[in-house]
């Protein structure tokens, strides 16, 4: 999750720029005097572009900021100081620097900046927009309680049946000839996958979950929406006057009603808890105490986690099968040896399974290798920091929000030999690098009491994934790129998750014994 909710550009500032100009001009003459004159002069900050009145540096983002703070990196160094709105704002784009953000004064920078958009959708409540004891509560339910490996084992078989209607669809249009739309089939699959282990274990059906996508693009449409009250407060009316607060209560409500009903429904069928019975997350949240130990968690917690757990969750994990396909497309000798690979591990007189995964390690390496060349969530979600502290020698006032651009560490030539190349043998030449927190040049994940609590079903859904697709079929692009394959558009598009800018298709071969397919 990635989740930009926290930042919400997206590129559409310049958009809305018209409709702010006359409150930014009465207000600017007030503030440039406290700005050039107040905080910029009585403390020593890290280099940056000089910010304008009011708005700061919010207009040099332009529609991808991860790509602009990079570029900001090259110009100041890997620590710049940047103001967005009234906000100030550090990048971090080094792995040193992510250690000292995200271990060394985790203690401090683990708060979220306020969202406008976060706090309405979520009612408040939920993981995301909670801090001290209250986070730390419902951190310990996501790691304790719903991403164990033991939880993430009940849910194989839905997992499975899942991909396996994926590859049976897959093949029936192989068999017609078509182009496959992966975009469509991986975001269907992830959507599927993650709305049955959440809520729709039970008691709903396949109209449920497509409703569910629906709608959760309808909230990320607005957690990519700008909101100007969320950098400069002052300017909370104008938000209330565009009408913002309005719409996201009234989506908050449709989305609300909705949860609350399949709370009703499993409360009124309850599932049978033993080690043979699949449960849903609401399931399993039902029977949890309040932070206090008394009672069970109310039903606004619980759908405020169900909400985090779908914003977070939906895109992320199939950007980073499209992603990686879209690289695998593009090289096929890597392709072939990762079919290779499971040729000799698997074999062809069965399909993958997920305790074949440890036997993996290309297959692994060519994850992480994606994974540092397009982290879903190339800049993370912005921390703030809860008192004033020092790093590298500058002074920082309490709430400065901080961004670690991960896609910059990843693709910093001072980090990796020729980073631009997709090339998983650096990951086999050094296996101990991995994506669990404890290696600051690659944390997808990130790292620390913010980390990703979803970072065990990320990683499992993106390795079993991967494995049946290329296990399944021989996968090749469409006529008009077969030629050059470098050619193929890898255009990204900024938003709560980078996505590509063109959805992926391609074509495929059926490569098993036609009777797996059915
Ligand atoms: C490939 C898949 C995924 C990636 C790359 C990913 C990445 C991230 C990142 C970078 C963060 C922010 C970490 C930070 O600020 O320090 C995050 C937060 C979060 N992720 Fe994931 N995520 C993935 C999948 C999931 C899944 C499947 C779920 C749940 C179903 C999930 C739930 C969350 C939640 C609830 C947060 C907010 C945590 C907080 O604010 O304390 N994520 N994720």
């Amino acid at each position: 999750m990635s989740m930009f909710h926290l930042l919400q550009l997206e590129g559409r500032f310049q958009d809305n720029l018209a409709l702010l100009i006359t409150p930014l001009l009465l207000s600017t003459l007030l503030v440039v005097v406290l700005q050039r004159f107040g905080f910029r002069k009585s403390q020593k900050l890290p280099p940056g572009p000089w910010p304008w009145p009011v708005v700061g540096n919010l207009f040099m983002l332009g529609k991808s900021p991860h790509t602009a703070f990079a570029r900001f990196a090259e110009q100041y160094g890997p620590l710049v100081y940047l103001r967005l709105g009234s906000a100030h704002t550090l990048v971090a784009s080094s792995p040193a620097l992510a250690k000292e953000f995200l271990q060394t004064q985790d203690h401090v920078f683990h708060a979220r900046p306020p969202s406008l958009a976060f706090t309405i959708l979520t009612g408040n409540a939920g993981v995301a927009v909670s801090s001290g004891s209250t986070l730390r509560f419902l951190r310990r339910i996501c790691v304790n309680e719903l991403f164990t490996a033991k939880r993430l084992e009940l849910f194989q078989p839905m997992r499975t049946a899942e991909i396996h209607a994926m590859i049976k669809d897959i093949y029936v249009e192989a068999q017609d000839d078509k182009v496959i739309d992966l975009n469509f089939k991986l975001a269907s699959l992830s959507t599927n996958n993650i709305t049955q282990m959440l809520c729709c274990g039970v008691g709903t059906n396949q109209r449920d979950t497509r409703w569910f996508k629906e709608i959760v693009d309808e909230a990320f449409h607005w957690f990519g929406v700008f909101i100007i009250a969320d950098y400069i407060p002052y300017l909370k009316w104008v938000t209330k006057l565009q009408g913002i607060d309005a719409s996201l209560q009234a989506l908050y409500t449709k989305l609300s009603t909705f949860i609350q009903q399949i709370i009703d429904e499993h409360r009124r069928n309850p599932n049978v808890v033993d080690n043979d019975t699949i449960k849903d997350f609401v399931d399993v949240l039902l029977t949890m105490p309040q932070e206090d130990g008394t009672g069970h968690l109310s039903d606004a917690t619980i759908q405020a986690i169900i909400i985090d757990m779908l914003t977070a969750g939906l895109d992320t994990s199939y950007v980073t099968l499209e992603w990686v396909m879209a690289e695998l497309l593009r090289h096929p000798d890597i392709m072939q040896r990762a079919q290779k690979e499971l040729d000799t591990v698997v074999g062809t007189n069965r399909l993958v399974t997920e305790s074949d995964l440890q036997h993996l390690p290309y297959l692994q390496a060519i994850l992480k290798e994606n994974f540092r060349i397009h982290p879903p969530a190339p800049i993370m979600a912005p921390h703030r920091s809860i008192q004033p502290c020092q790093v590298e020698g500058y002074n920082l006032p309490t709430n400065t929000q901080v961004f670690v651009n991960l896609w910059a560490i990843g693709r910093d030539p001072n980090v990796w030999e020729r980073p631009l190349e997709f090339d998983p043998d650096r990951f086999m030449q050094h296996p101990e690098i991995d994506v669990h927190g404890r290696n600051f040049e690659l944390l997808p994940f990130g790292t620390g009491r913010r980390a990703c609590p979803g970072r065990p079903l990320g990683i499992l859904f993106a390795q079993i994934g991967l494995a049946n697709l290329l296990q399944s079929f021989d996968w090749t692009l469409p006529s008009n790129l077969q030629e050059e394959p470098m050619k193929l558009d890898m255009s990204e598009t900024f938003g709560l998750t980078v996505k590509k800018t063109q959805g992926l298709c391609a074509k495929a071969q059926p490569r098993l014994h036609p009777h797996f397919y059915h």
